[in-house]
């Protein structure tokens, strides 16, 4: 594993030996101390594009019952390693598992233990919101009764009960869509969330809504992978955080570990080796 940035070696090896144990040989993070079964492990997972390397053998674990927080720059390759470790792309190489249960090798097992929230989602347009959740309930082999109950719920806490239950989906905005995302990948009551910015372009009081629903899912005993750019809800979020650049996970572990006494965002600037720019050029900007 590739890290970057003064004194982050020290960071790291605390990081793995107060949570997890490291596989010899191969880097990868394979088991907590006790032995639990991950509720999400990515090993080796890599993706080029032609000559670009998008995303570069890499290694994630999400125990069960944390909160996982993955950030990294624009390209880092986080919507890759997320769309390959939910079997919505194939990877090269490397193999994902829920809670034990191979992505790729039972795709249907694995795929009902996970709710996803993929980056720009598509989801049949056509439909209202109150008819894709419950087309979506029976295809997930609710009865009517019960995908009717669950949709009107989650319309409910997502606040998008009255007018807009009725409105296509085509004609949701897009902090709507990534709500109505979100509430179909709560539907058939997964293990695991896996969730790409779900906050993004989310007004403040859903977002708030959303915190909440994300966090009983855990104390409920769920896990939770988000990737964000936002630092600050990372950081009051999340217990577990994964760092990617040019395609690496650089550095996992513990929030407060893996910051080390700094803020996140201060560490994810030396993580990933990043100058901030903007006080250079752009003179016809400013006079
Ligand atoms: N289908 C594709 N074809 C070619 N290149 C791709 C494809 N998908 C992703 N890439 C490239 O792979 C790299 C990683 O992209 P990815 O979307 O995974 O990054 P990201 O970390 O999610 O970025 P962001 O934070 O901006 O959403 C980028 O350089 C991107 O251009």
């Amino acid at each position: 594993m590739s890290i970057p940035g003064a004194g982050w070696g020290t960071l790291a090896s605390r990081a793995m030996t107060s949570a997890l144990r490291t596989e010899p040989g191969t880097g990868s993070r394979i088991a907590s101390d006790e032995g639990e079964v991950a509720a999400f492990r990515l090993v080796g997972l890599h993706k080029r594009f032609g000559e670009h390397t998008a995303v570069d053998h890499a290694d994630l674990t999400v125990a069960a019952g944390s909160f996982y927080g993955l950030v990294g720059p624009n390209g880092a390759g986080k919507t890759t390693v997320l769309s390959m470790a939910v079997g919505l792309q194939w990877p090269d190489e490397g193999r994902a598992s829920v809670h034990g249960v191979d992505v790729w090798k039972e795709p249907l097992r694995a795929r009902r233990l996970m709710g996803v929230l993929p980056d720009g989602l598509a989801m049949p347009e056509r439909l209202t919101g109150r008819e894709l959740l419950t087309s979506l309930g029976q295809l997930h082999g609710l009865d009517a009764a019960e995908a009717a109950r669950r949709a009107g719920e989650l319309l409910a806490v997502m606040e998008l009960d009255g007018s807009a239950e009725r409105t296509l989906v085509v004609d949701y905005s897009t902090g709507m869509r990534k709500k109505i995302g979100l509430a179909t990948a709560l539907l058939h009551g997964p293990k695991l969330l896996v969730l790409d910015e779900p906050f993004e372009a989310v007004d403040p009081v859903s977002a708030a809504t959303i915190k909440q629903i994300l966090k009983r899912f855990v104390a409920g005993g769920g896990s939770v992978l988000i990737s964000s750019h936002v630092m600050a809800l990372v950081e009051q979020l999340c217990d577990t955080v994964g760092v990617m650049a040019k395609g690496r996970v650089v550095a996992e572990g513990p929030l407060d570990e893996v910051r080390g006494g700094r803020s996140l965002e201060e560490t994810f600037v030396d993580l990933v080796g990043v100058e901030i720019g903007g006080s250079e050029g752009l003179s016809w900007l400013v006079s």
